[in-house]
């Protein structure tokens, strides 16, 4: 009895035994193979966060937000001083200057994502705003963010580019600064162009024209070019008189339909023109498709995509209309590729 008992004993502690084993053997394996995993396993949109050597800049402009953010509760710390002695408005060392509807929105936010840039939130409209810009370069100063030293300040006021005082004015305020254009297929453009405003028109439920009447003359069957969307997208006509001022080095054209379908490529060019480190990266991007477009990943927590006022449905345009947009675009559109050594598909 007592050995049957003994027997039984050493079964169950036999048992048990092999149990704690296995539950062990189970759980080195489980944390091997997390540590295997970890480091190659997708987050999510299967990308990894950018990795060690981009953290201090990024912890930089982190450290600003933060520090903004304590100093305006009242509870700066003398390291919170210190930082703000450190923090100054700057003029912009770059601007996007045009093309309205080109995605000039998309690419100040997404150029915002690299550590070393800081964004002008708003569009400043000092050197096409005659009262604007009668207030002097101090208050256009006084509209930059606070940002680090080592940072650069971008700002992007689309009418730049097509206002007739705007390039002298920025060459005085400084002749070497750096100019970024996005354009889209003129056509396109003039079409979004015409969508924004017949939205404005339609909020205030005021009846407006068809795009296919404004942007043909009916008397004479031609393209109007006295119709602002239409002007706007002749690109080379503006182009060239910034040439007057700036020299081709100055001017980076962005190709804002790529920007639409696969940003990234288009940024790292930007970050090369500006002289960045390339920083930004496939993680920061991310394509959201109930709004169809791509949208930012700042980090873990922080994401965003744009105001639903970017990506309007656009109308239906007749398409002997568009025929006619996209050969009268053609010649100008040969000159500007000629003029920017940019080449477009565009019809
Ligand atoms: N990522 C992303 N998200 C949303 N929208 C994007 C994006 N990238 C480019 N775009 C295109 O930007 C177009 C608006 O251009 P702008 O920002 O230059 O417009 S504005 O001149 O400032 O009003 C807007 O044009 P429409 O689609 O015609 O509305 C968008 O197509």
């Amino acid at each position: 009895m007592q050995l049957q008992q003994q027997a039984l004993l050493r079964q169950k502690l036999l048992v048990l035994g092999s149990l704690a084993i296995g539950s062990l053997l189970y759980l080195v394996a489980r944390v091997g193979s997390l540590d295997r995993l970890q480091p190659t396993c997708p987050l999510d949109g299967g990308l990894r966060p950018p990795d060690a050597g981009q953290i201090p800049l990024r912890s930089l402009q982190f450290k600003r937000g933060l520090l903004l953010h304590e100093l305006r509760k009242g509870n700066a710390t003398p390291e919170h001083v210190r930082l703000q002695q450190r923090l100054v408005q700057q003029l912009p060392r770059a601007i996007i200057i045009g093309v309205r509807k080109g995605g000039t929105r998309a690419l100040l936010e997404m150029l915002n994502l690299h550590p070393a840039v800081v964004k002008a939130s708003q569009e400043i409209h000092f050197f096409d705003n005659d009262q604007n810009y009668a207030r002097g370069i101090d208050w256009y100063r006084g509209k930059m963010p606070f940002s680090f030293p080592h940072q650069i300040t971008i700002e992007k006021s689309p009418a730049y580019f097509i206002t007739e005082e705007v390039p002298e004015r920025i060459f005085k305020m400084n002749s070497s600064i750096k100019l970024l254009v996005i354009v889209r297929e003129p056509t396109t453009r003039a079409v979004s162009d015409y969508t924004q405003v017949l939205e404005g028109k339609e909020r205030k439920n005021k009846t407006y024209h068809k795009f296919e009447e404004l942007a043909v003359d009916g008397a004479t069957c031609e393209v109007n070019t006295k119709y602002k969307a239409v002007r706007t997208s002749i690109y080379t006509k503006h182009l060239e008189r910034w040439l007057n001022f700036f020299p081709a080095e100055q001017f980076h054209v962005v190709d804002g339909d790529r920007l639409i379908a696969d940003p990234l490529p288009e940024l790292q060019l930007v970050e090369r023109f500006l002289d960045l480190p390339a920083r930004i990266s496939q993680y920061n991007l991310y394509f959201n498709a109930t709004r169809g477009f791509y949208c930012l990943r700042f980090n873990v927590v922080f994401n965003k995509c744009l105001a639903g006022s970017k990506g309007r449905t656009h109308p239906d345009v007749d398409a002997a209309v568009v025929d006619k947009l996209q050969r009268f675009f053609h010649p100008f559109n040969r000159k500007f590729y000629q003029i920017t050594g940019r080449t477009f598909n565009w019809p």
